[in-house]
């Protein structure tokens, strides 16, 4: 068959975007995965499936498959990027919309910019819903937050690092390092990434703080290696800051792949994600 499908990215964070409502799209792991592959496939760190809502008061269901097949919950910069194609093909004449994810309902909005922001709902933070298994663990408490040692097996090295654990519908771990540019993202993401205290694995955010309302972020994304931005990863890392008390709302993230801004009110509130969305091109693949 033949399957249509349009390239887009948030902040360089690439996406295979699927109309799954006037198109039937029915994969496997192993065919979302053969689709995402860069060498072999379109490529792209997610694809983000278009369909219609199966709730009440929603406009669309939103579903995410990362580069290794895997469906996950939820998916910031895709957000962005699916309001802008369900605008840009006529599937809503709305500005703001109500979409339904496996972690719950958001609302991204098309600013008049042509950037977008997104209600991505409230962080979750207690440990065992991240889901984080804390038994045996003690904690450090500093300001709101609670920052856990994580033992990393390195070639018979052993390093501790310490996390923050935050879930935007999707699990995030984030540490503070001195300088994004020399952390050993390659090294320690994938450690974190499978570390048995995660049974759902984890995103491992990597921020450095540039002052109270400004960081860089590298994101290892779970399922899809070093991406040049995650946006559940800056909710995470901005919310895990604020907590701290080294942050304070709002706050832009520098990505390698470009500007992100969050906004966070405190516990019970919504994160709010502001950022680009740009299609690319379309494109037709024979599957
Ligand atoms: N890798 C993530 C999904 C994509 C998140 C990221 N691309 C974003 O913009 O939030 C996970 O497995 O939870």
């Amino acid at each position: 068959m033949k399957l249509k499908f349009t390239k887009m990215h948030g902040a360089g964070n690439d996406f295979i975007v699927i109309d799954a409502i006037n198109q039937q799209v029915d994969f496997t792991a192993a065919q979302w995965q053969a689709l995402a592959d860069r060498r072999f496939g379109i490529g792209a760190d997610q694809i983000l499936v278009v369909e219609t809502a199966s709730q009440p008061g929603c406009d669309f269901r939103y579903r995410i498959f990362n580069n290794d097949g895997g469906e996950v919950e939820q998916c910031g910069n895709g957000a962005r990027a699916f309001v802008k194609f369900v605008a840009e093909k006529g599937l809503t004449g709305k500005a703001q919309i109500t979409v339904e994810t496996k972690a719950g309902i958001i609302s991204p909005r098309l600013e008049s910019e042509g950037s977008v922001t997104v209600d991505m709902g409230a962080p979750v933070l207690e440990p065992a819903a991240i889901p984080f298994d804390a038994d045996g663990l003690s904690g450090q408490p500093e300001g709101r937050d609670t920052l856990w040692p994580l033992l990393l097996e390195l070639g018979g090295e052993r390093e501790q690092v310490q996390v923050s654990v935050v879930s935007m519908g999707n699990p995030h771990a984030v540490q503070v390092v001195a300088d994004v540019d020399l952390a050993p993202v390659e090294l320690t993401g994938p450690l974190i990434e499978h570390h048995p205290r995660f049974p759902k694995r984890v995103n491992a955010g990597f921020m450095q703080l540039m002052s109270r309302q400004h960081i860089k972020l590298r994101v290892f994304e779970r399922g899809a290696g070093e991406t040049l931005a995650c946006g559940t990863g800056a909710c995470a890392a901005a919310v895990a800051g604020i907590r701290r008390g080294l942050l304070d709302s709002p706050v832009t993230v520098d990505a390698r792949g470009g500007r992100l801004s969050i906004a966070w009110a405190g516990e019970g509130q919504p994160v709010y994600l502001t950022g680009p969305a740009v299609t690319v091109f379309e494109g037709e693949i024979t599957v």
